[in-house]
């Protein structure tokens, strides 16, 4: 239990919240490559020592080192470039153990088996294009290696079959590989679009294309951070398009849909670029005005209804009018978000009583 945590714990060092989920992947498979690199190459490296092979043993146990070294590089130096460095150093690390086995022939002249490792490994580390050149530039030492005149860059021999079907074989891996991480490469990015699409489609009212409640969230979280470090009040706005249900009722829920639309773009060409209308509810629409106090949003709401009442809204031919009552209410050190939006409902619903087509500030509720 306490190594399976000890191991789980290892795996997910470096990985972060912060990070995408592909970075925190290959952060994982870093750490799984260097963990298996170093059990492997020091076990063999022992065995290396324990049957009186000195160059074998020095070989695994440097790589013994490296393995571990390039886990602790990315750990210690972090962002990209300790990921990188890893990475390289991880690739290089593997290359260097294959050609060796490639060199001396390793176990029975078997050890030319082992390369092909390299192509999946290339292609996860470096990606699509820069594995494809990983694993051309060590299929041309492999080549090197083995056609060398007289096989002199060889301690063995191989047979010239073995040798042609070694490169023809690991050019068909490297392929297939290629054409794996291509398509995965390839799915990620659909997938990470349509995410970003679905995420921003969940905080859009897809009729008005305005911010919905929850999109309006977002922003009002960060205009209240901004708030309470310059200490200058924000303001809401409450509107509420006046009897829509008779609209609907007359002309049709279309047409109050057509509607909806000419409103919500009247509302948003009204305001400031640091400003926000969000469809807040079926008709009702709220404004966030960062850096305003309530005194300047009455002067704004006022200025939104005016000009909404002006609107030319023309339905089958027939001229019909259009307007929205408004709730105002300051955000400050003394009201908070939740208690300003109440009052601006009670303020809107004033402006109703009184009415309607009119503005009611909050501070005037108590007249
Ligand atoms: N066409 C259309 N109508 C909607 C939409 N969302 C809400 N409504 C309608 O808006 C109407 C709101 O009606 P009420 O809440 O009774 O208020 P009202 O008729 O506007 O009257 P007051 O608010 O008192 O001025 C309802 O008939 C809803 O069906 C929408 O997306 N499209």
């Amino acid at each position: 239990m306490m190594f399976s945590k000890g191991i789980t714990k290892f795996i997910a060092q470096g990985c972060s919240d912060h990070l995408d989920e592909e970075t925190n992947r290959k952060v994982r498979v870093i750490n799984l490559f260097a963990l298996v690199g170093v059990c492997l190459t020091l076990v063999l490296g022992l065995r290396a020592i324990v049957d009186g092979n000195v160059p074998l043993a020095l070989i695994l146990l440097v790589a013994t080192a490296l393995f571990g070294a390039s886990q602790r590089i990315h750990v210690k130096v972090g962002g990209t470039m300790g990921r990188v460095l890893s990475m390289n150093l991880l690739l290089t690390c593997l290359m260097g153990l294959m050609a060796v086995l490639v060199v001396t022939g390793g176990n029975g002249n078997t050890g030319p088996l082992w390369i092909y490792i390299v192509p999946p490994v290339a292609m996860f580390f470096g990606g699509f294009r820069r594995g494809l050149q990983s694993n051309f530039g060590f299929i041309l030492l492999i080549a090197l290696l083995l056609f060398f005149p007289d096989e002199r860059l060889l301690l063995t021999s191989y047979s010239v079959e073995l040798k042609t079907r070694l490169i023809y074989s690991f050019l068909t891996v490297t392929f297939l590989s290629a054409f794996y991480e291509y398509s995965r490469q390839k799915t990620f990015e659909t997938v990470q679009q349509l995410s970003e699409r679905f995420e921003q489609q969940a905080r859009q009212d897809p009729l008005t294309r305005l911010p919905n409640r929850r999109g309006v969230q977002q922003y009002i979280d960060y205009e209240l951070t901004r708030m309470a470090r310059s200490g200058r009040p924000m303001t809401v706005i409450l509107a509420d398009v006046d009897r829509f249900k008779a609209i609907n009722d007359t002309y049709g829920h279309d047409n109050g849909d057509q509607i909806l639309m000419r409103i919500a773009q009247t509302f948003r060409a009204r305001i400031r670029r640091q400003d926000i209308v969000a469809r807040w509810g079926g008709e009702e629409f709220l404004f966030v005005l960062p850096e305003t106090p309530e005194s300047n949003a009455m002067i704004l709401a006022n200025d939104i209804r005016e000009a909404l009442a002006q609107l030319p809204v023309n339905i089958d031919g027939e001229r019909i009018e259009v307007t929205a009552s408004f709730g105002v209410c300051e955000v400050n050190a003394d009201v908070t978000l939740n208690r300003a939006l109440s009052l601006a409902d009670k303020a809107l619903y004033r402006a109703k009583d009184k009415g309607r087509n009119r503005v009611c500030a909050a501070s005037q509720l108590d007249d």
